[in-house]
């Protein structure tokens, strides 16, 4: 592996800087002209571009074991690479679920084959996705992957007395519980936002209230037992204010928004095209502002892209009869910086923060990822050209499923490079050719 300088880039969007990558680490940032450069560095012109630290997904479906049709741990963490990213959190409801240490291991292991990004397993928090017996956490803790994040992303844990059992578990290894909060009862059948669109247009609606009920009753949960909650795909006005509340009080809650709801309202549901068609639904421009305005003052901590690949059979259908989910892994950060930075809501040091060290310290991998753009450390990093645009094409996305709402759409923004212990896994804006050795990896344990 060559040491690389990369020319004129600007650390988090600051001063233009020489940075030599050499042995998996940031060995010299230096004044344009002024680094010592290794022999045989590869040089590239990074004039302009931005060096983020490479971003963290908390949220990402990689869909094996079960659907690889769908997607592939080796399929979806290119795509993740191709995005900026260099870790992600692969979510539990695969089938077999990854509701044991075999599963999660072997999830685990799968991520260091395909050498893209770190993988970290989310282990399931009960057993099957069932919501009836707590899974085996303190295994999965244990296992190889050292299983920090438990979720039945999904499914909500509706159960209180599961719910308060999984904080209390968890607190043994500093463990945290991604919810999904969906109360079911009051979603049954739902289609869609409910709200006027959905009236108009006669979907069955998913209200606001069903998952403020259960944001309001787990960060209380939380609070009563003094244990960590994360709130997955937060998406209404009130759970903001909700999480805002919970944060004042001093209860250990963390939030995550996604891009498309950070863009996308319920007015595309009148196109009764499925690609729209996701969980939590997107909603009303007044939720809209709601997230993007708790980001920005860090009520909401993260962004996370909850990236979740269909095959075209599960998607292209009616609206009724198609899966909830979208592909969000290679559009994410265009979509920050279309919707908060260019809006001037959040600088780059702020989306190094909500895409790379606040997700890394969630998931408590925090000590080989999402670490500052510094000398001496990890070489995890992504080089993007603000100033690019592009016109968002499904078909030549590294995802394998194409269920992309931003088709068509022109996004801000282009990942140059990004860097995975200082070997490129995306140069000149597109995945390299071979994945990296699995012995070459190492640095998470
Ligand atoms: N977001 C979705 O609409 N779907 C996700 C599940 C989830 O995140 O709840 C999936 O696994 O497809
Ligand atoms: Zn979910
Ligand atoms: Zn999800």
């Amino acid at each position: 592996m060559p040491p690389v300088v990369l020319r004129g880039a600007r650390p988090l969007g600051g001063e233009a800087a020489d940075v030599v990558l050499a042995d998996g680490v940031i060995r010299e940032i230096a004044a344009p002209g002024a680094a010592a450069v290794p022999e045989g560095a590869v040089e590239i012109a990074a004039d302009g571009h931005v060096l983020l630290p490479g971003l963290v997904d908390l949220h990402t479906h990689l869909r094996e074991p079960g659907r690889e049709d769908a997607e592939t741990v080796a399929s979806g963490t290119r795509a993740a690479a191709a995005g900026g990213f260099t870790a992600v959190h692969a979510m539990a409801n695969t089938s077999p679920v990854a509701d044991t240490a075999g599963v999660v291991e072997q999830v685990w292991r799968l991520g260091q084959e395909a050498g893209w990004v770190d993988v970290h397993p989310v282990g399931a928090v009960t057993v099957g996705l069932d919501g009836e017996r707590l899974a085996e956490l303190g295994a999965m803790a244990d296992s190889a992957a050292r299983v920090r994040v438990f979720s039945d992303d999904g499914r909500c844990v509706h159960d209180p007395i599961l719910m308060r059992r999984a904080l209390e578990y968890v607190k043994a290894f500093d463990g945290v519980v991604a919810q999904h909060a969906q109360e079911p009862r009051l979603t049954e059948g739902a289609q869609m936002n409910e709200g006027v669109v959905s009236a108009e247009i006669g979907l069955a609606g998913w209200p606001a209230v069903a998952e403020e009920a259960i944001i309001a009753r787990d960060v209380l949960l939380a609070e009563h037992v003094g244990s960590r909650l994360h709130v997955c795909h937060l998406s209404t006005a009130g759970s903001v204010e909700i999480v805002r509340w919970a944060k004042g009080r001093g209860i250990d809650v963390t939030a995550e928004v996604t891009p498309h709801h950070l863009i996308l309202t319920d007015e595309l549901a009148r196109t009764y095209d499925p690609t729209f068609k996701v969980n939590p639904p997107l909603r009303t421009a007044a939720d809209v502002e709601a997230v993007r305005a708790g980001l920005a003052d860090g009520t909401i901590d993260i962004v996370a892209t909850d990236h979740a690949p269909h095959t075209r059979e599960d998607k292209d259908c009616e609206w009724g009869a198609a899966a909830f989910g979208m592909t969000g892994l290679e559009t994410a950060l265009s979509v920050v910086q279309a919707t908060m930075v260019d809006a001037g809501r959040l600088t780059w040091a702020d989306v190094a923060r909500v895409m790379s060290a606040n997700p890394a310290r969630i998931g408590r991998i925090d000590g080989t990822q999402g670490r500052p753009v510094a000398v001496g450390e990890p070489a995890n990093l992504t080089l993007v050209d603000p100033s690019a645009t592009r016109t968002v094409d499904g078909a030549a996305q590294a995802t394998a499923s194409g269920n992309t709402p931003f088709a068509g759409r022109e996004l801000p923004g282009r990942v140059v490079a990004t860097f995975l212990r200082g070997r490129a896994t995306v140069a000149d804006g597109a995945p390299v050719a071979a994945p990296a050795p699995a012995a070459a990896r190492g640095g998470v344990r």
